[in-house]
């Protein structure tokens, strides 16, 4: 079966690999590509104008409709989504509490599937973490996150997930954003740090240290195609569902 998709954000970097990434597919056409710059072509695939969102999806109807925008962009087009009946996955990190709730209000019309990072690695640095972390009670947790020089948010949605799998594995901690000065460590504490820099695609570290020994588990997208091959995995995944909240996990079981 192949799953028409429609693209939002699609001159920017990440909608670019997934129109690139698609074009490699024989599962997906992409169907519809949408930004605020319309008018460019990517992989011969015309972007138009966002702002016709609602018309070009009763028009085009995708069965999907995946989003790599910024959280504004991406409330939106949840809503939208929901009144045209199309599904919708989205990576778009920087979300505020309200704006999930926002993607959840959507997914009592249409199936949503949201993830802070399609790539299968970190789905497994996941797991790891969620193992580790109660194995070696009582020892030090430090996050580090590393991108590239335009990436809006911090600390990254995947770092915040991964703080939320720490505080699932052992009770919530105090995070605490760098330091500077005097500032002795917590017991508890988590260290969270952002680093920006040139063109890395994304790096996750979570260290535990104790008892003589550290335990450091890295995990480096070599690329954006990582991501956008998981993205579309999902929307493939997704697109066939029921209304209501899917998460990256279930596409990988
Ligand atoms: N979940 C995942 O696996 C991944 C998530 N991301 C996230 O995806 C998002 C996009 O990342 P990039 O492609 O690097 O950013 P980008 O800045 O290169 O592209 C974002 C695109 O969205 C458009 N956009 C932003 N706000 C908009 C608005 N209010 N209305 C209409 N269009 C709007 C921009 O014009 C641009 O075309 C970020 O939140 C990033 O953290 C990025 C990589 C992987
Ligand atoms: O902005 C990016 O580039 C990335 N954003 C996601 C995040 O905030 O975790 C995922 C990935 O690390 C790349």
């Amino acid at each position: 079966m192949t799953v028409t998709v429609g693209v939002a954000g699609a001159t920017g970097r990440m909608g670019e690999a997934v129109i690139a990434a698609a074009a490699d597919r024989d599962d997906i056409n992409v169907a519809l590509a949408v930004s605020r710059s319309p008018g460019a072509h990517v992989e011969g695939v015309e972007v138009e104008d966002a702002a016709d969102l609602p018309g070009l999806l009763e028009r085009r109807t995708p069965d999907v409709l995946v989003d790599f925008t910024g959280p504004a962009a991406c409330i939106e087009y949840a809503a939208t989504c929901a009144d045209a009946g199309v599904a919708f996955v989205s990576g778009t990190t920087g979300l505020s509490e309200g704006g999930f709730d926002a993607l959840h209000e959507a997914a009592a019309d249409v199936p949503v599937l949201y993830a802070s990072n399609f790539s299968r690695g970190i789905a497994a640095l996941r797991r790891a973490v969620r193992e580790a972390v109660p194995a070696l009670d009582g020892y030090d947790i430090e996050l580090t996150e590393t991108h590239h020089n335009a990436k809006r948010d911090a600390p990254s949605g995947t770092a915040l997930t991964l703080l939320d799998d720490i505080d699932d594995a052992r009770g919530e901690s105090p995070r605490v954003h760098g330091r500077e000065g005097e500032a002795p460590r917590d017991e508890r504490e988590i260290g969270v740090h952002a680093r920006r820099a040139g063109d890395i695609a994304g790096e996750h570290e979570v260290l535990l240290a104790g008892n003589h020994e550290s335990l450091s588990l890295t995990h480096r997208a070599g690329s954006r195609g990582v991501f956008a091959a998981g993205a579309l995995d999902a929307a493939a995944w997704v697109a066939d569902r029921d209304a209501g909240w899917y998460d990256f996990t279930e596409v990988l079981e």
